[in-house]
């Protein structure tokens, strides 16, 4: 069972606002998956769904009792408070939330004057009796209670004195933490902390906070609540949630963690969150934001050559933590922003040392500087560089096979069918090869008229294998006359690397990117030209 202490909650509504947001549909296992990840990261509470509100999260609830085994977390299962008019006993959705099996309930109640009379078409009596009504229910179902108190902070501007009561009718009737929402996100920190320090004092109830994101800040808005007095965060990971969402979990729990130095974590955990924030994008099939704070890939990578020149004395000089506490890396981007600096470094990554030939690191920062106004980008093809720096290092390009032409054709038939057919007439091995090759399209078949040129030569190719084409058009306003630059991504079997190619046309780039993937395939094979 859990180590972590009750006096801090993590609490993760991935499951819950998490899938409010547009665009994620979850399957019962897909919350199952996360449920484990979330778990293992060590957050407190995982708020599963709303039990009864529809029969997907209503299975979740029936299978986590088999099939979760959680180390650190409890599972909540989320709902409203009891419908005005009735009573808790016979509320439906109340006695789901009890069969769900979760022992903690978070309930959300209105606090807002103006939403109980327009939304549930109510008095506020009525709503504070909803409250305590269905608090004192759950307690004596042997729930642990939280509530949410949806649209707090507009509520306690609109009317503070009747927001209060709500804090108070939920705190009297054994709610455990009650949970201050900026639903509509509007808030901003200094105004959060604020509300946060009066209502602690008013009322000395034990304070969440659950803030949405429409304004940017609600990961700022959760610290600040946190500095006033808040015990309880509620946040979602990579930030998922209804609209623009809500306080990501990961720079939250970074910022407790290693700003704060509050241990809201199980030991050793905080070096998992990088990886965890990507397996949950897996999960929810939406590709890692590359400058999340902490665990983007772009969180610790340095482009601007005086970044790299004091890197290289000490890192600490361009990076607010080490990266490695949250498991991820620094890595160094070449491109013609670099410097000396910034080539040395990258040199020190792929195995080079330029540290000893200041003359050596300038031409190759030159080259980079050239190319890259050629229309050439070595930040996004890490291949193409390493092979420009060792032709650097070696005074000589790796040749394996060299170009003497290609001739590509896309036939378009009246049937809508198409044919592609691409030539090649290259030299390896003191051998001139000719060979043509058929693909879907025209670098497909370019593709192919390349392996069944130098194959038999290298029988490594084989291995290879295209996984990423990209193009994109530089220099728009020349229309068809435009450059264009390929992107292509290779992988055998056991890492993935990129290259780059720029030319009038598609096929003459595709062909460059093509050339160096293989190369570069070729070299990480151990061959020499
Ligand atoms: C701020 C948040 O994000 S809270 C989370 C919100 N999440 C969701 O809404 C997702 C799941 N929701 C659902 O599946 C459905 O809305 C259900 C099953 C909960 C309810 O569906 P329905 O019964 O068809 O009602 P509907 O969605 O149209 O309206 C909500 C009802 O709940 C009432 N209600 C709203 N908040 C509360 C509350 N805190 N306590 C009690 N009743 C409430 C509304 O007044 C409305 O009542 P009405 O049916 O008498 O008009
Ligand atoms: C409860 C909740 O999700 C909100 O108030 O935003």
């Amino acid at each position: 069972m859990s180590s972590l202490s009750d006096e801090f909650h993590v609490f993760d509504t991935t499951l819950r606002d998490g899938a409010q947001r547009e665009g994620i549909n979850l399957t019962v296992a897909d919350k199952l998956a996360i449920a484990r990840y979330l778990d293992e990261f060590g957050v407190g509470f995982i708020e599963g769904g709303w039990p009864g509100a529809n029969p997907r999260d209503t299975e979740f609830f029936a299978r986590a009792a088999t099939e979760l085994k959680l180390e650190n977390a409890q599972l909540v299962a989320f709902g409203a408070t009891r419908r005005a008019g009735g009573t808790a006993e016979d509320d439906a959705q109340l006695r789901a939330l009890v069969a769900s099996g979760a022992p903690v309930v978070t309930l959300v109640a209105k606090s807002h004057d103006r939403h109980v009379d327009l939304a549930l078409r109510t008095t506020l009596d009525e709503n504070l009796a909803m409250v305590r009504d269905s608090v004192a229910y759950l307690r004596a179902q042997g729930k642990r209670v939280f509530i949410d108190c949806e649209h707090f902070f507009d509520g306690y501007k609109a009317n503070r004195t009747y927001a209060l009561s709500v804090v108070r009718a939920a705190h009297e009737a054994g709610a455990d933490v009650v949970v201050l929402c900026d639903t509509n996100g509007g808030m901003l920190p200094g105004g959060v902390r604020e509300i946060v320090a009066d209502v602690l004092a008013e009322t000395g109830a034990r304070l969440g906070i659950h803030a949405q994101d429409d304004t940017g800040c609600a990961v700022a808005n959760t610290l600040a609540a946190v500095d006033a007095g808040a015990t309880h965060v509620q946040c979602t990971a990579n930030g998922y949630g209804e609209r623009v969402g809500n306080a990501n979990l990961f720079p939250v729990v970074g910022a407790l963690e290693l700003k704060h130095d509050r241990r809201v974590l199980p030991e050793g955990r905080l070096a998992e969150m990088t990886r965890i924030s990507h397996a949950i994008s897996e999960v929810v099939n939406l590709t890692p934001s590359t400058h999340q704070p902490y665990v983007g890939v772009s969180a610790f990578a340095h482009k601007a050559g005086l970044h790299a020149s004091a890197i290289k004395v000490d890192p600490d000089l361009y990076q607010h933590t080490d990266p490695a506490l949250v498991g991820n890396t620094m890595r160094m981007l070449v491109s013609d922003m670099a410097g000396r600096a910034s080539v040395e470094l990258k040199g020190r990554e792929l195995g080079y040392d330029l540290s000893t030939d200041r003359e050596l690191a300038g031409r190759v920062v030159d080259r980079v500087k050239e190319k890259e106004l050629a229309g050439y980008t070595f930040e996004a093809a890490d291949a193409s560089f390493e092979l420009l720096l060792r032709a650097e290092v070696q005074g000589a390009q790796d040749r394996f096979f060299t170009l003497e032409s290609w001739r590509a054709i896309a036939e378009q038939r009246a049937d809508g069918s198409t044919a592609n057919e691409a030539t090649v007439k290259l030299w390896a091995k003191g051998e001139r090869l000719v060979a043509t090759g058929e693909g879907n399209g025209p670098v497909d078949a370019l593709d192919a008229a390349l392996r069944a040129a130098v194959g038999r030569f290298y029988p490594q190719l084989a291995k290879l294998e295209l996984t990423d084409y990209k193009v994109r058009i530089l220099e728009g306003q020349h229309g068809t006359g435009s450059k264009t630059r390929v992107l292509i991504e290779t992988t055998d079997g056991e890492s993935t690397w990129s290259t780059v190619g720029v030319a009038e046309n598609v096929i003459g780039a595709s062909w460059q990117a093509l050339d160096d993937a293989y190369t570069f395939g070729l070299v990480r094979a151990g061959l020499n030209p």
